[in-house]
């Protein structure tokens, strides 16, 4: 699903040019759950804008869905996120001026269905997150755990095959980390392949595999099972 060939960015501004990505090679796959991971400003959620088609590479090629997107424009992004990728983000960016329900049909908006589509897809949704209670509701009435939930709807409202998600337990008490943690969990074994930035080391065990990133690079890549069996030999 998720291919980067020697992907690199660089930033640039009139002094000074940061070397954010240097030829990283991905490969993810339908269905996965990856963890990223790494120091701060080591270049995680620059690689997550890049997988999320919010910004372009300055060099190399990312392939989604069998498809070069590498050089496509800002427009060009946006027809292929659609309906396509859900985002989770450590600060919920939900619309304060909207209530629950309206946060969550917007996406459904964009998608041009019609009123009584958006309403049936989005009373499922918030169902399913368990937070139907509070639809009429404006984020600053919820907890931050209600809030990532509703932010969580809104990701996947559209039945996204690729969910991001960059520190979504990062706001969050550890009782609604883990809620929050599960219905990702969820989510990935009903099919969705989920991409997650963390600097938790209990969040990234729900991953299958861990890509750790330093300066930029990518310096390991360790399925969770061959940690485990590692750990068990060092302790035997
Ligand atoms: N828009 C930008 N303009 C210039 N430099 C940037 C920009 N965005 C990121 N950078 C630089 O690129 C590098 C990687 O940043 P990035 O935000 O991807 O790191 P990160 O691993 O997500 O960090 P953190 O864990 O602190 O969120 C940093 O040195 C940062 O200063």
């Amino acid at each position: 699903m998720i291919i980067t060939k020697d992907l690199c960015k660089v930033f640039r501004t009139e002094e000074v040019e940061t070397s954010a990505l240097h030829d990283v090679n991905l490969h993810i796959e339908r269905g996965e759950f990856a963890a990223i991971m790494g120091p701060s400003g080591c270049g995680k959620s620059t690689l997550l804008n890049i997988i999320g088609l919010l910004d372009n590479p300055s060099n190399g090629n990312y392939i989604f869905n069998n498809t070069d997107v590498s050089k496509k424009s800002e427009k060009q992004r946006t027809h292929f996120r659609k309906g396509n990728i859900g985002f989770i983000f450590q600060s919920f960016n939900l619309i304060d001026e909207l209530t629950v329900f309206e946060n969550v049909e917007l996406p459904l908006i964009y998608m041009g269905l019609t009123t009584s589509k958006r309403k049936a897809k989005v009373n499922e949704v918030l169902e399913r997150m368990n937070i139907s209670h509070r639809a009429k509701h404006y984020p600053q009435q919820l907890s931050g755990g209600q809030q990532q939930r509703v932010a969580i709807a809104r990701a996947v409202v559209t039945s996204p095959k690729l969910i991001l998600a960059d520190e979504p337990t990062g706001n969050l008490d550890s009782s609604n980390g883990t809620e929050v943690m599960e219905l990702l969990k969820e989510l990935n074994q009903s099919g969705t392949t989920v991409v997650m930035v963390t600097h938790s080391v209990r969040d990234s065990e729900y991953a299958d595999r861990v890509i750790h990133l330093f300066d930029g690079k990518v310096v390991s890549e360790n399925k969770h099972k061959q940690i485990k069996r590692e750990l068990i030999k060092e302790k035997l």
